[in-house]
């Protein structure tokens, strides 16, 4: 799907709805939005047409409800909040959608979750059960179990990963601004909206920057992530304002609503999609530009030949980063030796890894099977 007038035959959504729509400027949920939102997704939920919601909020309700009135600086009370507000969160969804005939189902998901891959397949399926139902899960972060190391942190992410463990079609990013505009709008008032752009355009890394908003805990940088990420599944994106009453509808027709970022290569295959979800690496090799080169342009694998430098402690099978010369990461992938043994064999021809470790187990550092190319 490249253009807006393809929007309209796409059949399976992903919404996302961050928390600095959903709360209302931290008075709590905006339960009258919320009701704007559920009609125009059940008007789209006509036969043939599946939506998967992802809804932020809970830590921001949990707040409002216990009378806080700032963010609580332990991780223990902001996941007791977001324990609380879980509940407000799903209640409000379900009673929305209920009146329009449709049941919801909660789904709370931890990265831990998703890296597994036996429990990243049952989450698969299990969602699209419940699409087949014509249910609308509703997905959430397990905040409550997640602890700092451990999380997404934004719903941007977990709605990308979303999109493709069910292979969507579109994945709508609902925020307070009208897009992504060429600067943060709030610090600059002639900031442009960028309307179309492929998601490996170079310069929406300037554009989205690292400035965040009030409430939610991304920015447009983890929007432009998350993109990139959907993008894996040939999953189009669009980052749009929730605060029109109209906008999903609009989106629906094909209107020239929001930011359009679309994939700019063929959808990766089910186990790389999976393997480029994961977001936690347990080390960092650093590549020579040789290294570099090879991987980018025709996919292989890689040497320890090509390795400069081991950091961190991972053992066989863990996911690793791989760094160019420059310190931008170019590949992440499952290695097949420790950092003990990686350290040891870096920059060596796979002939003497016999002769340094007393073992071969594999000729290649990353098997190209197991190597995602960022
Ligand atoms: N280039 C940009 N274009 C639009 N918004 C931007 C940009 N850079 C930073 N932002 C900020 O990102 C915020 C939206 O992200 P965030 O607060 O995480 O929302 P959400 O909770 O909806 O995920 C906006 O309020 C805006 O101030
Ligand atoms: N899981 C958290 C949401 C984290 C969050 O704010 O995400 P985002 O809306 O993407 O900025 C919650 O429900 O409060």
């Amino acid at each position: 799907m490249i253009n807006r007038e393809d929007i309209p035959r796409t059949r399976r959504w992903v919404v996302k709805i961050g928390s600095a729509l959903l709360t209302a400027e931290g008075a709590g949920l905006d339960r009258q939005a919320l009701g704007g939102w559920v009609d125009q997704m059940a008007d789209w939920l006509q036969p043939g047409h599946e939506l998967v919601l992802v809804s932020s909020g809970a830590v921001a309700e949990g707040l409002c409800r216990m009378g806080w009135t700032r963010r609580p600086d332990t991780l223990h009370e902001l996941q007791a909040a977001a324990a609380i507000g879980q509940m407000g969160l799903v209640q409000a969804w379900e009673s929305c959608f209920q009146r329009r005939g449709r049941h919801t189902a909660q789904v709370l998901v931890t990265h831990d979750d998703l890296s597994d891959r036996k429990r990243y397949l049952n989450a698969r399926s299990t969602l699209q059960t419940l699409l087949s139902l014509g249910v609308v899960p509703v997905v959430n972060e397990n905040d409550v179990v997640a602890n700092d190391e451990l999380r997404f942190g934004d719903n941007d992410t977990l709605a990308a990963l979303v999109a493709n463990l069910i292979e969507a079609d579109l994945l709508i990013l609902l925020t307070d601004q009208d897009g992504l505009f060429d600067a943060d709008p709030r610090s600059r008032r002639d900031a442009r909206l960028i309307k179309h752009a492929r998601v490996d355009d170079v310069a929406l890394d300037r554009y989205a920057g690292a400035s965040k908003g009030i409430l939610g805990s991304g920015g447009m940088h983890t929007k432009l992530r998350a993109a990139r990420l959907a993008a894996r599944s040939g999953t189009a994106t669009v980052i749009a304002s929730g605060k029109h009453p109209d906008t999903l509808r609009r989106i629906a027709a094909g209107d020239d609503l929001g930011t359009l970022l679309v994939p700019a290569q063929e959808p990766d295959a089910a186990r790389k999609r999976w393997l480029a979800g994961q977001l936690q690496a347990r080390g960092r090799l650093r590549l020579d530009a040789g290294a570099v080169q090879v991987l980018r342009q025709s996919g292989s694998s890689l040497l320890a030949v090509g390795v400069t430098d081991v950091e961190g402690r991972f053992s066989r099978g863990e996911m690793v980063a791989c760094l160019g010369p420059d310190g931008e990461e170019v590949a992440r992938g499952l290695v097949n030796y420790s950092a003990d043994e990686t350290r040891r064999i870096a920059g060596q021809p796979s002939s003497l890894f016999e002769e340094i470790l007393g073992y071969v187990d594999e000729e290649e550092l990353i098997h190209r099977d197991n190597l995602v190319v960022l």
